[in-house]
């Protein structure tokens, strides 16, 4: 029987140290099946620092989350053992053994076929976590969440940065280039090049126009078609949101999909296999009433529940 959150009418939700979801540490269980687990890292960000606070905010804004998903018609905590393995703590002034240290831990912590669902920091994050979930997996289908491609080649001359993690894991064979996609990119870009090299980086783009024009049956019949068969990796920049359901962001753009829109998103990936997920880019220090902390905190209990195998 997995342990699941602390009872919250024996002691109050809101008293005590918050775990993700209130659930138990790592070191409290035998063995978990998904590790929830924090990297407090924004050293690669291009613009609004502060997603080093991301993953204590989200924990705090996880309090309210309750065991049983109705839409989904699943228990998450019950069906699995979901721990929190706290926070991968890495360096803040050098992306190169930040990185380093974030896919030795986390090659340490899937060891035993524990699967990582990982609250960001920034998007460079998702490089050393794809590299990891290479190593087991193969090249996975990507499923990107995100306002922006994050396919860039460099800033600055650096190549390691929250706007180049795919084109790095593209370039080393990490993600299966005929399965992944994009989806809910908005704003401006660079020049129209930025697509023609996102589309050799192996994406297929959804956008959040293309939501807007065709709905969201579509959209997830497009997704749907893009991943097939293949192991899954989910990687969810809150930005994907628009800044009014998530403005505690570093590099928000208007227009974006709604909470709503992305939570249902979620659920389709139940008929996926999900061998990792993140959600990255939660910003506090632009935050306003908990919203972009309780969206982050929601995904992550949809994706959570995603991840539970349909028997
Ligand atoms: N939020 C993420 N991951 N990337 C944004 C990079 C946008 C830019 O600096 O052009
Ligand atoms: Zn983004
Ligand atoms: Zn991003």
């Amino acid at each position: 029987m997995p342990i699941g959150p602390r009872d919250s009418s024996r002691t109050p939700r809101y008293a005590g140290i918050a775990t993700f979801a209130l659930l138990p540490r790592l070191e409290e269980v035998d063995r978990a099946d998904i590790a929830v687990v924090g990297v407090p890292f924004d050293s690669g960000v291009s613009y609004r620092p502060g997603a080093r606070f991301g993953p204590a905010h989200v924990r705090e804004s996880s309090r309210l989350l309750r065991p049983y998903n109705h839409v989904q018609d699943v228990s998450p905590f019950a069906e699995l053992q979901v721990a929190d393995a706290g926070d991968i703590a890495v360096n803040p002034f050098s992306i190169e053994d930040a990185v380093r240290e974030i896919e030795e831990r986390a090659d340490a912590l899937s060891a035993g076929g524990t699967r990582l669902l990982t609250i960001g920091g920034d998007h460079t994050i998702a490089l050393p976590l794809l590299r990891s979930v290479a190593k087991r997996h193969g090249p996975v289908a990507v499923v990107h969440f995100d306002a922006h491609l994050d396919t860039w080649d460099t800033y600055f001359d650096a190549p390691v940065t929250h706007g180049t993690p795919f084109r790095r894991a593209s370039e080393e064979g990490l993600i299966d280039l005929t399965a992944s996609l994009h989806v809910g990119i908005r704003g401006p870009l660079y020049g129209r090049e930025d697509l023609a090299d996102d589309a050799r980086l192996g994406f297929a783009i959804l956008g959040s126009h293309d939501v807007e024009r065709h709905g969201m049956a579509a959209a997830l019949e497009r997704m749907h078609a893009r991943l097939g068969d293949r192991p899954v990796y989910v990687s969810v920049d809150i930005d994907v949101l628009d800044p009014a359901h998530a403005p505690g962001t570093g590099t928000p753009e208007a227009g974006g999909l709604t909470s709503r829109e992305l939570l249902e998103f979620l659920r389709g990936l139940r008929e996926h296999r999900i061998v990792g997920a993140d959600v990255v880019e939660v910003a506090p220090a632009y935050d306003h009433a908990q919203l972009t902390g309780i969206a982050a905190s929601h995904v992550a209990y949809e994706l959570l529940t995603s991840m539970v195998p349909r028997s």
